[in-house]
């Protein structure tokens, strides 16, 4: 079973049709870019997979539950995430528990549970600050933190809720070219845990969805490129896939050799970016047969 599958999506504002005939199925623990055109619909089909903005047509399934409405089992970070600034770094990341797991007559009328409760939430919340390198940082609050550090609290509070997709739209968008190379960075840590998961015949914890404007951060951070484009031959009924491929999969440890996708780039701009250059999608969209052919250069056996 797929942790996303995507079957006919379309989607339209009144009369405007934003997407035409989506399909896309994510295996546990892809790590899957998608870029496009500005105002293409990449938020929009986020929307649909978080479940606020259901489709005009056609189905979203997370795992074997159709998505109609928001839920814990897909998570979401933005750009410019606001965390409660009255709470420290862990008991940011902490409070989603708080609200799944306990409820305020709970809390007040079992107040040694609760603190036992609340002990192990915090421990947890410890635990994901760690993977996203900011466990010493555990006791600020947001206004003692950087962009950089906010971002990694938004990402480890997101993460704490163990969603089966975890989205991320545009966040590195808003921070300095150094701190975003450290998140991608962490971003590919994440991924080596899938990889070991794999290795060690578990379930890889992380799928996730990635939208940026960056074509180099998106084939840098991720094993699978979508793209998604008005620019084909059906486009003014909306915008579908018109790419998907796998992208070079790079260790943290790794330099980041941009000569490893300048190709890859270039194919990208033509066929999703360029109105001119329209071609036949079908073309790009391999991802699966090339998965199926080669697992291990897409990383992410199913
Ligand atoms: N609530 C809405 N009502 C009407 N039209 C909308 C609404 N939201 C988005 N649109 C339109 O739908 C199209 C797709 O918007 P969307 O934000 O999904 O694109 P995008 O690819 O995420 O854009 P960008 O890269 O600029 O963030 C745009 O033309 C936008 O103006």
């Amino acid at each position: 079973m797929s942790n996303l599958e995507i079957t006919g999506l379309s989607h339209a504002y009144g009369p405007k049709r934003v997407l035409n005939d989506v399909n896309l199925r994510v295996g546990a623990g892809q790590v899957v870019a998608l870029v496009g055109p500005s105002g293409c619909g990449k938020s929009t089909l986020l929307r649909a997979i978080l479940g606020t903005h259901p489709p005009t047509e056609g189905t979203v399934m997370v795992g074997d539950k159709l998505v109609d409405c928001p839920t814990r089992d897909v998570g979401i970070v933005y750009q410019h995430y606001s965390l409660y600034e009255f709470l420290t770094a862990r008991q940011n990341v902490a409070f989603g528990l708080k609200l799944d797991q306990t409820s305020t007559p709970f809390r007040w009328f079992n107040p040694l549970a609760w603190r036992k409760l609340r002990r192990r939430h915090l421990e947890e919340a410890d635990d994901f600050l760690a993977k996203v390198g900011l466990l010493p940082a555990r006791d600020q609050y947001p206004s003692e933190m950087s962009g950089g550090m906010r971002q990694r609290v938004a990402i480890a509070q997101a993460l704490i809720m163990k969603p089966r997709v975890l989205l991320l739209d545009e966040p590195f968008g808003a921070l300095d070219e150094a701190t975003r190379e450290e998140l991608q960075l962490m971003l590919l840590r994440l991924y080596a845990e899938n990889v070991r998961a794999r290795e060690e015949n578990r379930e890889p914890p992380y799928t996730v969805i990635i939208v940026t404007h960056e074509l180099n951060e998106a084939l840098f951070v991720s094993d699978r490129v979508i793209g998604l484009s008005q620019h084909h031959a059906d486009g003014a009924n909306g915008a579908t896939i018109v790419y998907d491929r796998p992208a070079p999969v790079f260790k943290p440890e790794d330099p980041k050799d941009l000569t490893r996708f300048i190709a890859q780039k270039e194919e990208l701009i033509g066929c999703v970016f360029s109105e001119s250059q329209r071609r036949d999608h079908r073309d790009f969209i391999t991802f699966w047969e090339e998965h199926d052919k080669a697992p291990a250069v897409a990383g992410a056996p199913m």
